[in-house]
């Protein structure tokens, strides 16, 4: 039997080394070392990464890398790449690198080779796209579409809305692209008052075919078109669907010739580069698409043969564990200084926590150490002046991904180089911090009494020693965006396969599912006779007395 983690013999040295690494301060690490910034900077896929100012040694580097070659990390990159069942819950592969797969060469499934079916639905929607375009393809009173609005969630909504925002310096511009994801019909009225039936195009994103929000968003979208001018001969012209529950969308009355394939090898967080792409590829066209699948294809064979040391996704991925499980961090925050990259955050927290928020390992034993932390972020510069404080100041250990374009899509004045300076000033004081020796100077040369100076400096003292990673690409362009989330996608498998865990699973969101409907029966229908606990059927009945009659 394969020993646990916590057995193998780099877990003891890094739990022992970690012990000699908490008294360090990053300050004398990079006082002590003026090769500290190339000895801890790599690159690949046109991204660049400095991890100099993390709390490590090289020594910590290679001992990480010892436990992922304990923990069998290579073989278990090959697995995935080679199509092995690797979520073993639901006895499929995880094959979202397929979708990128450039080469041409076959990659099996069950003994058979899904590259056809690959290259088939990229044609299909080189030719959906075309079509568009182009015009060919019109709505119902022989207009061209202005407007296409993608109704899907979770995985099926986060990756094409990022990636269709990341990019809209490459929008064609003849066509607006709307999200509707949530259930709250607030989301779907704001965004139907500002298209046009007769030039809106929906695109019903579900892998399942069988998620509420999805359909029930879908049955507004399909009564509003049919109320505005449309009629269900009509309808063919602006429903089209992408999942692989074929047979549940035609009984839901999407056209068969309007359905884009997907399969159970793709997961819905991993989707963005199948035919869940399709937004995208209406904004920034098909060449801008295949850029995309490019960048993420530069980034899987990076993934693949580099050595673990200088591995991208590999050295973020550990550096996560070590600061999860040796030195008591719970959150990771994700910081793009990209206004178009904004949705990286919102991404990359489902990518990541439904991948890996997980308590049990591979053989169903609950695992004696933490797993996936908790990821949150948001777009700098404007986190400096919210939640950076507590970067900063607070009592919790937070590492962060200051993620950065070298260059603009909008060089207005000199805010590139003012955002610039901002990024690296935010991991230089987290980094470097200010003694409390520096506070107490800073105001006797304010011109404050030694008293004064004395009663105030501990409220400006920073602690430092914060960990930060700064990424940084030339310019946010499909191939540097595509190989960005291709990176935290392998980031976040390097993490669940040292965890031992199934990245590819999320069974913790069924249960909710299957409360909700109980509960709906019952809003629905007093008679229900689902047992409720005392707070949730008092807030039923909160419902039912004020709720319901609004
Ligand atoms: O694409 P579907 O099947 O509608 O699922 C939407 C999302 O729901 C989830 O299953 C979680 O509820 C995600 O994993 C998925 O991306």
């Amino acid at each position: 039997m394969k020993p646990n983690l916590t057995d193998l013999p780099s877990w003891s040295a890094l739990e022992s080394h970690a012990e000699q690494i908490k008294p360090l301060h990053m300050r004398d690490m990079f006082a002590n070392d003026p090769e500290r910034f190339e000895r801890f900077f790599t690159e690949a896929a046109g991204i660049k990464l400095d991890y100099s100012k993390n709390r490590i040694t090289p020594e910590t580097k290679s001992l990480l890398t010892e436990l992922a070659r304990e923990a069998q990390l290579p073989e278990k990159i090959e697995a995935m790449f080679q199509g092995k069942a690797i979520n073993t819950t639901e006895q499929r592969p995880a094959l979202h690198i397929a979708l990128r797969n450039l080469t041409n060469g076959p990659i099996e499934v069950d003994g058979s080779d899904i590259m056809p079916e690959v290259r088939d639905t990229l044609q299909q929607m080189d030719k959906f796209v075309w079509r568009i375009h182009s015009a060919q393809w019109r709505g119902f009173s022989n207009k061209p579409f202005t407007d296409i609005i993608s109704i899907g969630i979770g995985g099926s909504f986060l990756g094409p809305k990022l990636v269709s925002a990341a990019l809209k310096p490459y929008w064609n511009n003849a066509l607006n692209c709307h999200y509707v994801a949530n259930i709250d019909g607030s989301h779907i009225t704001e965004v139907l008052k500002h298209v046009n039936p007769e030039t809106t195009l929906f695109i019903i994103q579900s892998k399942s075919f069988g998620t509420q929000e999805t359909l029930e968003n879908t049955k507004v979208a399909r009564s509003w078109f049919l109320r505005n001018g449309g009629n269900l001969e009509t309808i063919a012209k602006h429903f089209v669907a992408v999942t692989a529950n074929t047979q549940s969308a035609i009984d839901f009355g999407i056209q068969e010739d309007n359905i884009f394939p997907m399969w159970d090898w793709v997961g819905g967080r991993y989707s963005l580069w199948s035919a869940i792409g399709l937004p995208i590829a209406l904004a920034i066209g098909m060449d801008g698409f295949k850029a995309l699948l490019s960048g993420a294809n530069a980034m899987d064979n990076h993934f693949r043969t580099a050595p673990l040391e200088e591995n991208l996704p590999v050295t973020l991925g550990l550096l996560g564990i070590w600061y999860g499980n040796f030195l008591g961090a719970d959150s990771h925050a994700i910081l793009p200084y990209d206004h178009y990259l904004r949705g990286l955050p919102a991404h990359i927290q489902q990518l990541d926590m439904e991948s890996n928020g997980k308590s049990v390992d591979l053989n169903g034993d609950p695992t004696d150490y933490t797993t996936g932390p908790i990821i949150w972020g948001g777009a700098g510069a404007n986190g400096q002046h919210a939640y950076h404080q507590l970067l900063h100041q607070g009592t919790r250990l937070s590492p962060a991904d200051f993620i950065i374009p070298l260059q603009s899509h909008n060089p207005v004045a000199n805010h590139h180089a003012i955002l610039f300076a901002n990024c690296l000033s935010q991991t230089q004081a987290l980094m470097q911090g200010k003694t409390a020796q520096e506070a107490k100077q800073e105001l006797l040369d304010k011109g404050l009494g030694e008293d004064e100076a004395e009663k105030l400096a501990p409220h400006k003292v920073i602690s430092g020693n914060k960990p930060s990673n700064t990424l940084l690409f030339d310019k946010a362009t499909p191939r540097t965006v595509g190989a960005l989330i291709a990176l935290y996608e392998h980031k976040v498998y390097v993490q669940g396969a040292i965890w031992n865990i199934n990245s590819f699973d999320q069974w913790g969101v069924e249960l909710g599912k299957q409360l909700g409907n109980e509960i709906l029966n019952k809003l629905l229908q007093s008679s229900s006779s689902a047992q409720l606990d005392a707070s949730t059927e008092g807030l039923v009945d909160l419902y039912s007395q004020y709720g319901a009659s609004i």
